[in-house]
């Protein structure tokens, strides 16, 4: 059997970006709005710090406003709904973004549940996760289970129908959204986890499955149905595999162990590569969108869901 095709989420993401630097330009040409937002950061998390950067960096060069609020890792939370409070009320930040984690001390939901629904450029509200959940239009689908959705459609067509889904991860921000954007698409959805008994065995049954799990290789090549299309969204740093490498070096490994899985899989993303990029551009899409939204111009087909 020849290896599985390599879904490259990097080159795709280029494309949807683009696209929306259009989408961009048109609604500044028709309604003179620019698409804004506010990208908090509460702390020095070196991971977040890069990925606000990258956000940061990708919002200019769109041509969007980027409204960056860098705050200290003791900011009271009092202070951090405060700031929310002021982004909601101001009619250039068409989206808001909290960088996670938050540090320890901050209740995450007190502060998702402050943004104005309309303004959750990241899809997390429960107002937004609740429109998911049950099938209405309108509803800012978080960034990353938007990306693979569109990774799907892009390796298999539109028409998802009758095809065996196994989503592989519970969590509120991509498991769960996953799961029931596949049941939109009219896909027979399993939403595994870690204590999902046989768990192996409900993966080889999956036409399509999607590792969300957090594990460095957790899904094995043999836990493939043939042929199937494989979506990794697990990005974890491992030690480097090569002692030439050197003390303390590390690479990034997906949920899937790659190397096994590729012999098996019909399509599969790479990590890094695949699905991380396409997180990013996704929430351009959705700033875009609510930018559309606020000034009543249609919305970008990617984002319309
Ligand atoms: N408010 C949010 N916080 C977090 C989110 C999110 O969607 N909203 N997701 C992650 C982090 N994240 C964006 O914030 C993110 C993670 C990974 C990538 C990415 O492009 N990864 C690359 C590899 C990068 C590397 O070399 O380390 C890839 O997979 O190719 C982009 C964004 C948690 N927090």
């Amino acid at each position: 059997m020849a290896d599985a095709k390599i879904i490259d989420g990097k080159a795709f993401a280029a494309g949807l970006r683009a696209r929306v630097a259009d989408g961009v330009a048109a609604l500044k040409a028709s309604h003179g709005v620019t698409p804004g937002l506010a990208v908090v950061l509460v702390g020095e998390d070196p991971a977040s710090q890069v990925y606000v950067k990258s956000k940061e960096r990708a919002l200019v060069e769109l041509g969007m406003n980027s409204f960056d609020h860098h705050e200290a890792a003791d900011m009271a939370e009092a202070d951090l709904l405060a700031l929310i409070d002021r982004l909601n009320a101001d009619p250039a930040v068409h989206g808001i973004l909290v960088q996670l984690p938050l540090p320890k001390h901050i209740d995450t939901q007190k502060i998702l549940a402050r943004i104005a629904p309309e303004k959750d450029a990241d899809g997390f509200h429960v107002v937004n996760a609740g429109l998911l959940a049950t099938g209405q239009p309108g509803a800012i689908v978080p960034c990353t289970p938007l990306g693979s959705l569109l990774l799907i459609r892009d390796t298999l067509g539109h028409d998802l129908k009758g095809k065996r889904a196994l989503v592989l991860g519970r969590s509120n921000i991509v498991g769960k959204p996953m799961a029931h954007l596949l049941l939109q698409a009219d896909c027979t959805v399993t939403l595994a986890h870690s204590r999902t008994v046989d768990l192996a065995e409900e993966c080889r049954r999956a036409d399509i499955l999607v590792a969300a799990v957090g594990r460095p290789e957790m899904v094995r090549g043999d836990w493939i149905k043939p042929g199937a299309t494989v979506i990794d969204v697990g990005i974890n740093r491992v030690p480097a595999a090569d002692p030439a490498a050197g003390p303390g070096k590390t690479r990034l490994v997906g949920d899937v162990a790659f190397a096994e899985a590729v012999k098996v899989a019909g399509a599969i993303t790479p990590v890094p590569g695949g699905v991380g990029p396409m997180t990013i551009a996704c929430l351009m899409l959705n700033t875009l969108a609510a930018a559309c939204r606020a000034a009543g111009a249609p919305i970008p087909a990617e984002a319309a869901l």
